[in-house]
C-alpha cells in the first residue's frame, strides 16, 4: 500500500463522520513475518454502530485489543476518546465498556460475585456498597440475567457467560462499547435480544463498536462498516451508502415473455418472472407506463440496490484463507 490508506474503498459521498471516538492511522501489528494488521486509518464517529466485519483470523481481535491498549501496534496512531493509546490508556478504559475473546470470569463465583467484583475494580469513587448492589442488579437485569441464582459461572451455558460478559462492559456506563463478537455463542432469541439491547444503548448516546465475521448481524445493526481482509481495511463506509443503488431496476411481472420483448436490450438480467433491466431516464415511474401501455402486466418495480454481500465479495474475493497462508509463505497477493 502506498501513503496511508489508499486503497480502503468508500461508496458514494461518504457524510461528515463528525466527532471521531476511535481514529487509527497507519496502524499496522507484526507477528513475526505475519502482518496481523497492515497499514488501517480508521473512523469511528460519536454515536455510531459501527461493524467491524472479516472473516475468521483476518485481524479484527488484534485490532480490537490494540484499541484496549492490551497489545502493542508495531506501528501507526490510536486516538480513543480523544487521548492517544496506549499512553493514556488509563485515562480511557473508565469511560469505555468492553468485551474481547469471550467474557472473562471466576468459574467457581456466581455471576453477581463477579460483577461486584469487577464493579469494586473499577473506576468509580462510589463504593457504597447497596448502590453497587443495584448497579449489578441493572446490568443484570438489562442483559436477560435478572433471574439468575447462585451457580458458580463455570456452570453457565456459553450464552450466558457471554451475557454476563456484556452485563460486566456495561457496568461504568460507558460512552464507549468495544465488543469483540459479542453474539457467539448465543442462540437466534439471544441474538435478537442484544441486539436490541445494543440498539437501545446507542439510542440513549453510547458509541458502539463491534466486530463480527457475520455480515447479517453487522448489517442488522449497525450504521457503518469496516470491512477487513487480510489485515487491511477495504472498505468503510456509511451502511446507507454502500447499500445504494445500483442504477438497474427490478421488475416483476406475470408475464416476463412480454416484459423482455417490449425492454429488448435494456434487459441485463432475467430469473422466473424477473426482470433486471438498466435504469432509463424518468427511473421506477416511467419504465413502469411503458410497460403498462404495451401491456405488460406488473407486479411490482423497484431499484436495484447493492448488498453488503456483494460489495464484500467484490472486494475481498474468495479464498482469503488461502491467499493468507500463501502470503506467510512469502508470496504477497
Ligand atoms: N499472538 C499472536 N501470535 C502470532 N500470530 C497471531 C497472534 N494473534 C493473532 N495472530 C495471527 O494474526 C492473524 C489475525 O488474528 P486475529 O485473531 O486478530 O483475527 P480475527 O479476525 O479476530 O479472527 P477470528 O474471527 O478467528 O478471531 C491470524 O492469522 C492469527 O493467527
Amino acid at each position: 500500500m502506498s501513503a496511508g490508506n489508499g486503497t480502503t474503498q468508500r461508496i458514494g459521498a461518504r457524510r461528515d463522520p463528525g466527532r471521531l471516538v476511535i481514529e487509527t492511522r497507519r496502524l499496522t501489528k507484526r507477528y513475526g513475518a505475519h502482518t496481523a494488521v497492515d497499514d488501517v486509518d480508521l473512523h469511528v464517529a460519536e454515536g455510531a454502530r459501527y461493524g467491524f466485519l472479516g472473516p475468521n483470523g483476518s485481524g479484527k481481535t488484534t485490532m480490537v485489543r490494540m484499541l484496549l491498549g492490551l497489545v502493542y501496534a508495531t506501528r501507526g496512531e490510536i486516538t480513543v476518546l480523544g487521548r492517544p493509546v496506549p499512553s493514556r490508556v488509563a485515562e480511557v478504559l473508565p469511560e469505555i465498556g468492553a468485551m474481547v475473546e469471550g467474557p472473562a470470569a471466576y468459574p467457581h463465583l456466581s455471576g453477581r460475585t463477579n460483577l461486584a467484583l469487577l464493579d469494586a475494580a473499577g473506576p468509580r469513587r462510589d463504593r457504597d456498597g447497596r448502590r453497587r448492589r443495584d448497579r449489578v442488579e441493572e446490568v443484570l437485569e438489562r442483559v436477560g440475567l435478572g433471574a439468575i441464582d447462585r451457580r458458580p459461572v463455570r456452570a453457565y451455558s456459553l450464552g450466558m457467560r457471554q451475557r454476563l460478559g456484556l452485563a460486566g462492559a456495561l457496568l461504568n456506563r460507558p460512552r464507549l462499547l468495544v465488543l469483540d463478537e459479542p453474539t457467539n455463542g448465543l442462540d437466534p432469541h439471544g441474538i435478537r435480544e442484544v441486539r436490541d439491547l445494543l440498539l437501545e444503548l446507542n439510542a440513549a448516546g453510547t458509541t458502539v463498536f463491534l466486530s463480527s465475521h457475520l455480515l447479517a448481524e453487522i448489517e442488522a445493526l449497525c450504521t457503518t462498516v469496516g470491512v477487513v481482509d487480510r489485515g487491511r481495511l477495504v472498505l468503510e463506509d456509511d451502511l446507507d451508502a454502500v447499500r445504494g443503488p445500483t442504477g438497474r431496476l427490478v421488475v416483476r411481472t406475470p408475464d416476463p415473455d412480454a416484459a423482455a420483448r417490449v425492454l429488448g436490450s435494456a434487459v441485463a438480467e432475467r430469473q422466473d418472472h424477473t426482470l433486471v433491466v438498466e435504469a432509463a431516464p424518468g427511473g421506477p415511474p416511467a419504465l413502469a407506463r411503458h410497460l403498462v401501455e404495451h401491456g405488460v402486466p406488473l407486479d411490482g418495480l423497484v431499484e436495484q440496490r447493492r448488498s453488503l454481500e456483494d460489495v464484500v465479495v467484490a472486494l475481498t474475493g474468495p479464498g482469503s484463507d488461502t491467499s493468507r497462508a500463501s502470503r506467510r509463505n512469502g508470496a504477497r497477493p
